[in-house]
């Protein structure tokens, strides 16, 4: 029999990716050769074949970049079962729930991501829960109170049966399908008693939900007194820190009900808080404060747990790889509004397939989202200050580093050492004063935090550069895709809320790639992987890549009017060459997702999203970043709408939806220039020199035909009403730049457009 004691907690399988590899070899190949094909011919051609060479010269880089993050692949396996016998005394975690504006993120949402969190398959007296409202509303710490007294009997109703599903809105949602995770001989004998509880669950919910949403719409309005009385007079940028214990296990019961904790931190104007890094580092601090648990776990306010042994699951990683130096694990999020084929892409299924097990395969993926990290790691402990401890820092030194606070200079000090306190404070209460203390907006004044400490400032994608500065110090990641999925949130739909959210991620990208944390420095400076740099190259490059796109989509229409061509004309060697990377190249896109249980039409629409969101996300985000270079506006992290599950998939769920934003006159303008190239003819219009030169071929043409078919969303909402139609207003602008555009096209090329 095999001896359980010896057998790993955890494993790593090196995924066999030779196809993947000799898929991607070819296209290099094939791209090389146009890069040469066009050098070679440099000379016989004009300035548009020249911007066709660099972007070329561009994307066979990018491709590169692409290469070596694909390489080599692994996953991870857990084997939680081994877990207690192993380690029977659990360590403890500190949870971390963010949530800003009730009116993008519904009370209830969060609500509903805290009770799946407390209800998590791990002893409820090594959890505690801290919530951070960034924008002091009251109506956030009453959700949690009424929340926290439905918990009290939903919780044990969710371990006794033993429930996969622990998020009541999902679970009395008609989404939910698997319902109960493992049904056991009990789960058969009690299943209708289960169900008379269940109906009595679903009212009680409902009750819980009419009084949050009565709240929150001020039907019932809170009375500002007592426990609320602190929200008298405090705005959303200016108020005191305030802490309130809802729940606390007192008598430590490890079946009882978890911590739980409201923070909302100090804000005053003309203080800088730093979106979500500052929220996260108030919350690392009074956690440290007040429980002080060797690992944390982030999640957003909408990403509900869907997989309640996934803290189990994680600590086999964490405990199991603990002599190596995995710092933390990234976790792989779904979404309970998924709509049919995805039309907004948002399963980032290459993100986590290739990119995410790539990453793990050298340094470790990125962190983004949801995941779980170890204290002294986010503490800025080194890999090397962790196997070769030190000895303790002074007094000052803690003290220059991490603030005044002495209580939670002493806690962070043995958490440094490794000398985690096993059992957690006695008595919640007696921490509140130095909570609030750390929670002070002028706290972190001339200490590290934010550089050194805690969570990384000075992006809004806070979570890619911390995850990066981590890697530096000499630490590893994981990524862990677990099944069921770990958590499951809500994926931004419609137009503006996806648009938005993907500008701040490239916005965020590029803040980093031009900052003192660039990858480049890291690795020369730190202890980042030459393989991983090129790794986080190709992320923070993501939304840059849409400046050389912008001038490619250019090519073909511009090719068209002045009757002239940039690609190789039928006949030509070279034309086999385009023909056969586009074909290899998107051939391997399409078998690799499809392989992963894509329908096409999933795939298509993933690809479909990544030209729209170059041409609309990422051309705005260069240039807010440009705007923010030279001083002129500053970048600011507008938070995403959170949805609710949608119950019957309306025709219009997944059509696009517009509003009069900036953001869209671009796109909308270059579908009108391939338009107007397509259908000359049909305008009136004719060539410009159409006389003795060689015009466009084959290639001009179906290029431009390829780019109205991935805007396609855009085709619809120029004849779309309401909010399915581009409005009026963005038309217009986007005309005029089409005549712009003809009359430059005219200057240079000469010639007359019109018959
Ligand atoms: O000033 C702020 C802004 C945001 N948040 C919270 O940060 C979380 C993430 O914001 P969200 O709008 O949901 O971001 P996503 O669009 O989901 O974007 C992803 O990318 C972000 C970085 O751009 C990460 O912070 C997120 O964790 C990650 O899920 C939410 O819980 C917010 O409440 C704050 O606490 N304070
Ligand atoms: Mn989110």
């Amino acid at each position: 029999m095999a001896n359980n004691s010896d057998s790993p907690l955890c494993e790593i399988k090196y995924l066999n990716n030779n196809k993947h590899r000799s898929l991607s070899l070819i296209v290099l190949l094939l791209k090389l050769y146009i890069v040469a094909y066009r050098l070679v011919h440099l000379s016989d051609h004009g300035f548009p074949w020249f911007i066709a060479f660099l972007c070329d010269c561009w994307y066979t880089f990018i491709w590169l970049l692409w290469i070596n993050i694909g390489w080599t692949s692994v996953d991870y396996k857990t084997h939680p079962q081994l877990l207690l016998q192993r380690f029977p005394d659990l360590p403890r975690i500190d949870l971390f729930v963010t949530t800003t504006d009730p009116m993008l993120e519904p009370p209830i949402t969060t609500v509903n991501t805290v009770l799946s969190l407390m209800a998590v398959d791990y002893p409820a007296d090594k959890l505690a829960c801290y919530v951070s409202d960034d924008g002091c509303f009251p109506i956030t710490l009453y959700s949690l109170t009424e929340a926290a007294k439905f918990a009290s009997f939903w919780i044990p109703f969710c371990k006794k049966y033993n429930l996969q599903v622990r998020a009541p809105l999902l679970y009395f949602s008609s989404k939910s399908t698997s319902k109960s995770d493992s049904p056991s001989e009990i789960f058969h004998e009690e299943e209708r008693k289960m169900k008379s509880f269940n109906y009595f669950f679903q009212e009680e919910y409902e009750k819980l939900r009419e009084k949050i949403e009565d709240a929150v719409h001020g039907k019932v309005p809170i009375d500002l007194s007592g426990d609320y009385a602190v929200f008298a007079d405090t705005q959303k940028n200016n108020h005191p820190a305030i802490i309130k214990i809802i729940v606390e296990n007192k008598e430590r019961l490890s079946n009882g009900l978890p911590h739980l904790i409201y923070v909302c931190r100090e804000k005053r104007p003309n203080y800088q808080h730093h979106y979500k890094a500052g929220a996260v580092n108030v919350l690392t601090r009074v956690s440290g404060a007040m429980t002080n648990a060797p690992f944390t776990l982030n999640v957003d306010s909408d990403m509900f747990v869907n997989n309640p042994k996934i803290i189990k699951q994680a600590m086999c990683l964490l405990l199991g790889l603990r002599h190596e130096n995995c710092a933390y694990i990234q976790c792989r999020d779904i979404f309970y509004n998924d709509l049919k084929d995805d039309p907004f892409g948002n399963n980032f299924l290459i993100a986590f397939e290739i990119l995410g097990r790539g990453m793990s395969g050298i340094q470790g993926p990125m962190f983004g989202g949801s995941g779980f990290h170890r204290r002294e790691v986010i503490y800025g402990l080194t890999f090397d200050e962790h196997s070769h401890p030190k000895g303790k820092m002074s007094y000052e030194e803690m003290k220059r580093k991490f603030g005044n606070s002495m209580e939670l200079n002493k806690l962070a000090a043995q958490t440094l050492s490794g000398e985690s306190d096993i059992d957690g404070p006695l008595n919640l209460s007696s921490r509140i004063e130095t909570a609030c203390q750390v929670a002070n907006c002028d706290y972190e004044h001339e200490t590290e935090w934010g550089s050194k400490i805690g969570w990384v400032y000075g992006s809004i994608t806070e979570d890619i550069v911390t995850g990066m500065k981590i890697h530096s110090r000499g630490w590893r990641s994981v990524l862990y895709i677990s099944d069921p999925p770990s958590f499951i949130g809500s994926a931004p739909l419609g137009g503006p809320t996806v648009t938005i959210q993907r500008k701040r991620w490239a916005t965020g990208q590029l803040e980093v790639l031009f900052s003192k944390n660039n990858p480049l420095f890291l690795t020369l400076k730190g202890k980042l992987k030459l393989r991983q740099c090129l790794a986080y190259m190709w992320i923070l490059l993501w939304g840059a890549s849409s400046i050389p796109e912008l001038f490619y989509t250019f090519l073909p229409i511009y090719s068209i009017i002045t009757n002239s061509y940039f690609l190789p004309k039928v006949g030509e060697v070279a034309f086999i060459g385009v023909i056969a990377l586009v074909l290899t190249q998107n051939l391997q896109h399409i078998t690799f997702c499809m392989g992963c249980g894509q329908n096409f039409r999933e795939c298509w629409n993933g690809m479909r999203m990544n030209r729209i969101t170059n041409m609309t996300s990422s051309l705005l985000a260069c240039l807010s970043w440009i705007l923010k270079f030279f001083g002129i506006s500053e970048t600011f992290f507008e938070v995403t709408k959170k949805y609710q599950p949608i119950v019957n998939d309306g025709a219009d769920s997944g059509r696009f939806s517009f509003d009069d934003s900036a953001m869209y006159v671009p796109i909308t303008t270059l579908l009108f220039l391939h338009l107007t190239a397509l259908f000359m003819p049909l305008l009136g219009l004719r060539p410009l020199n159409d006389v003795g030169r060689c015009g466009p071929g084959l290639l001009e043409y179906i290029f431009s035909l390829f780019m109205v078919i991935s805007y396609w969303p855009y085709v619809r909402g120029l004849f779309g009403k309401g909010e399915h139609g581009i409005p009026f207003s963005t038309k217009c602008k986007s005309s005029i730049l089409v005549l712009i555009f003809l009359l430059v096209c005219k200057l240079f090329g000469g010639g007359s457009l019109f018959h």
